[in-house]
């Protein structure tokens, strides 16, 4: 197995906030990492890292290979979906790909029209992305992830604002992504998605790490019903981010 993103102890700092701490993983190829965690657990802060939009203050990241800043090339090979994804509105949904293609420096080759079928957006696609409600948006974000067939995929709660047919449809191309041998890390807080797609998971607390493991590993895997769910993701999550009565334990 190869590793298509690494991040060993990396630590973010905003003034004297310290919001990232000594964070390592790592996304295999052909596998899907899960990231879980609170609100404000570091999650969004370490995909943009990830994908270069944002430098750490300290440790080391390595994307395909290659070190931070990410050059061109290699962000060529990277595909994201992140929080609050940006879109002219006045633009439709395809000329905003196309876009995206043009900037990628990829030529056409029906990808485009591909990405947006994947998606279920190629009914709305000429129309003004302004009118699209969040759940096209989000699956707009997630066509100009998908657009460039990238060798790491990073996807930020990819599932916010989507009806039922829209998480089937995350989850069997993120099963498809991963089969196609892309490394996908996913941050979810639907625990019984992220139960059913990935390999590993890494539970983030408070800027940390708190747990890491594949999910049999983890007992995830053994976790039934929302319950259970909730349950296994309270004993993974730092003591003070228990619930008070939780029983859990540190793995
Ligand atoms: N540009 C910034 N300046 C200052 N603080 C920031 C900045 N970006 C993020 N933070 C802080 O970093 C912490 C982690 O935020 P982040 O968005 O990474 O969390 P998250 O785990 O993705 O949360 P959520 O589940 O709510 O999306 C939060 O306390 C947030 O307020």
């Amino acid at each position: 197995m190869s590793a298509v993103l690494i991040c060993h102890g990396v630590s973010k700092t905003y003034g004297r906030r310290t919001v990232l701490d000594g964070v390592s993983l790592s996304v295999e190829a052909g596998r899907v990492t899960g990231l879980l965690g609170l609100n404000g657990a570091g999650k969004t802060t370490l995909m943009r890292i990830a994908t270069g939009l944002v430098s750490p203050t300290s440790g080391s990241v390595r994307v395909l290979g290659h070190g931070l800043p990410l050059r061109p090339a290699v962000l060529g090979r990277v595909g994201a979906a992140l929080d609050a994804p940006a879109f002219y509105r006045w633009m439709t949904g395809r000329a905003m790909l196309r876009i995206l293609l043009d900037t990628a420096g990829l030529r056409d080759d029906g990808r485009l029209q591909r990405s947006l079928e994947r998606v279920g957006l190629d009914e709305a696609a000429d129309r003004r992305v302004g009118t699209y409600s969040q759940g096209q948006r989000q699956r707009l974000a997630l066509a100009a992830a998908l657009l460039k067939s990238p060798d790491l995929l990073v996807l930020d709660e990819p599932t916010n604002g989507l009806d039922p047919s829209g998480v089937r449809l995350v989850r069997s191309i993120v099963a498809q992504e991963a089969a196609r041998g892309a490394g996908v890390l996913i941050s979810s807080h639907q625990l019984d998605e992220i139960a059913r797609v990935c390999d590993s998971v890494v539970m983030m607390s408070r800027g940390v790490v708190s747990a890491a493991g594949t999910v049999e590993e983890l007992g995830l895997v053994e976790a039934d019903g929302p319950e259970g769910l909730e349950e296994w993701f309270f004993a993974h999550q730092d003591v003070a981010d228990r619930p008070a009565g939780s029983e859990g334990g540190r793995p």
